[in-house]
């Protein structure tokens, strides 16, 4: 059986398109191991292993930020996302005015920063990386940041001062000198003690691929020329594994990953990349030529000194910023995702429709939507463990929904699950009711209860089908429901000091009631 096949059998228990992490993370290992094996093999290999490698490895992974502002759009409504694209873009376009402005005016700082980011970056993306992929975060994040992180940026800098230092000074003159020795000793040392003690620990948990993996990336950073090994690494191993990651995360992609097709998602990642992938490359093209021109160029005296690699570097740095921010971001509401707070259920607790408590992380969680049925898959687990109730599948549901839908599916998901408690609770109150021997003094209770569930039950049906949506049809029934909700909690919170079921059924109108105003906040 494939792995695409045995994925589409199991589809409620694993998300689709984690074969798809599993097959990208070899690319990286596969790439680095060839280029230290090449490389040993063919020592001449150094003539051609100058600054090409770096900037062809950068090419190819330039579309890997490209579509950073479309994340908004694959995770809320078309409304909203339009909204927060644009004050992406904004904040984009900001903080990378902002580090090419620090890049010209500190050079050396601004430098360090970029590097630190970096290795935060590389790192933090592995460790999301391998997170999505076996459904859970590592006991020891921050070790485990520096030591997949860390070898990219740090070795080079440590183990190949004939070839770095040209670099260094060419993007931020004076860092060179400013990196002492002794610095560099002890960053290498700290990195590779991290390396060391997170590969025991893969090792005990008898995690030999990711030990081997890690092995690789150390040894390639000290054996092959950093240029090579550093584009290589970039286009292999980061970038690859970070499209994938994001091929995962376009909700339109799901059908296609869950039967092992990677075409579709690929074609269309091109297309949504190309363009944001030629504008930046136009753009720093035009700055090479701008920069390299004899009026603002190095010969220029007066505050434009700097040489047109320095202003190209800048504004590549000005892209990583906020990129590795988005990213960042993504990537610790993921975690937590996985992980979820710890001694609660995530996504839903009995009798109170989404957990509060989850709040603005469980609905990012959800926004991300990393795949409806990893949510099933890492709720499911730690419901063996916590003993949990039953996870809904609402969102599950909504998330393989064909099309998009015209509704915040987060909002849509726990009103969804509000109405569906409410409408169970409202009915086995009316039960409970007419076994009381007072019967007679909870015959409005009753009348009440039997309104709102019926109400309830058929307006989750009606917000559980989307083709041909018609949002009047959607605000009437929610208003009903506010209605029915309202005078039924009214109503059971009577006689919620004699009868616990009231109390009970009290509280699920409520719940129900809120996330009915909420969703109609949305539509009106
Ligand atoms: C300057 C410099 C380097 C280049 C760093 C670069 C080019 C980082 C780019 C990071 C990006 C673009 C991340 C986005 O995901 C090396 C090779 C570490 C060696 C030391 C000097
Ligand atoms: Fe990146």
């Amino acid at each position: 059986m494939t792995p695409a096949a045995r994925q589409v059998g199991q589809s409620v228990h694993r998300p689709p398109g984690d074969w798809l992490l599993r097959r990208v993370g070899h690319s990286g290992p596969i790439v680095l191991a060839g280029l230290a094996c090449l490389y040993l093999l063919i020592p001449t290999a150094e003539t051609w292993a100058g600054t090409v490698p770096l900037l062809v490895g950068l090419l190819i992974g330039l579309p890997h930020g490209a579509v950073d502002h479309l994340v908004p759009a694959w995770i809320s409504a078309p409304a909203r996302s339009l909204r927060i694209t644009v004050g992406l873009l904004l904040a984009y376009a900001g903080t990378a005015a902002a580090t090419v402005a620090l890049f010209l005016w500190a050079p050396v700082p601004a430098l360090t920063g970029f590097l630190i980011l970096t290795v935060l970056h590389f790192g933090t993306g592995d460790v999301a990386y391998r997170a999505e992929r076996d459904g859970q975060a590592p006991v020891r994040p921050v070790l485990a940041v520096l030591a997949h992180g860390g070898p990219p940026v740090v070795l080079p800098i440590a183990l190949w001062p004939g070839t770095v230092d040209p670099l260094l000074d060419a993007v931020a003159p004076g860092a060179a000198s400013a990196f002492a020795p002794a610095g560099r000793l002890i960053v290498l040392c700290v990195v590779l003690l991290a390396v060391v003690v997170t590969g025991l620990r893969e090792l005990t948990a008898r995690r030999g691929a990711d030990v081997a993996a890690l092995a690789i990336l150390v040894a390639a950073f000290a054996l092959v020329p950093p240029p090579l090994a550093f584009g290589g690494y970039f286009a292999a191993w980061h970038s690859a594994r970070h499209v994938a990651r994001l091929l995962r995360a376009d909700p339109a992609n799901r059908h296609h990953l869950a039967a092992g097709r990677l075409g579709g998602p690929a074609r269309r990642f091109a297309r949504q990349a190309i363009l944001p992938t030629i504008a930046a490359l136009a753009g720093l093209l035009v700055l090479v030529h701008v920069s390299a021109s004899p009026t603002v160029g190095p010969a220029t005296a007066g505050p434009s000194q700097e040489t047109p690699f320095q202003l190209v570097f800048a504004v590549l740095a000005g892209l990583t910023v906020p990129h590795a921010a988005v990213v960042n971001r993504l990537d610790a509401r993921m975690a937590a995702r996985i992980t979820g707070p710890v001694g609660r259920c995530p996504i839903r607790r009995a009798g109170s429709g989404y957990d509060p408590e989850w709040g603005e992380r469980g609905r990012s969680h959800h926004r991300f939507a990393l795949a409806a049925a990893e949510e099933m898959t890492t709720v499911t687990a730690r419901n063996d463990r916590e003993e949990c109730p039953m996870p809904s599948t609402t969102m599950p549901m909504l998330e393989t929904y064909p099309k998009s839908i015209n509704l915040d599916r987060t909002k849509l998901a726990a009103t969804i699950d509000a109405l569906d408690d409410c409408a169970q609770a409202c009915t086995a109150c009316a039960d409970a009711c007419l076994s009381e021997d007072m019967v007679a003094e909870l015959t409005k209770c009753v009348r009440t209860n039997l309104d709102c569930a019926d109400i309830c039950a058929t307006t989750a049906r009606v917000l559980s089908r989307h083709t041909g949506y018609d949002a009047n049809i959607s605000r009437t029934l929610l208003e009903a429901c506010v209605t029915a909700c309202k005078a039924c909690g009214d109503e059971c919170a009577a006689h919620a000091d004699k009868h616990q079921h009231c109390r009970i059924c009290a509280d699920a109108c409520r719940a129900c009631e809120r996330a009915c105003r909420e969703l109609l906040a949305t539509i009106a």
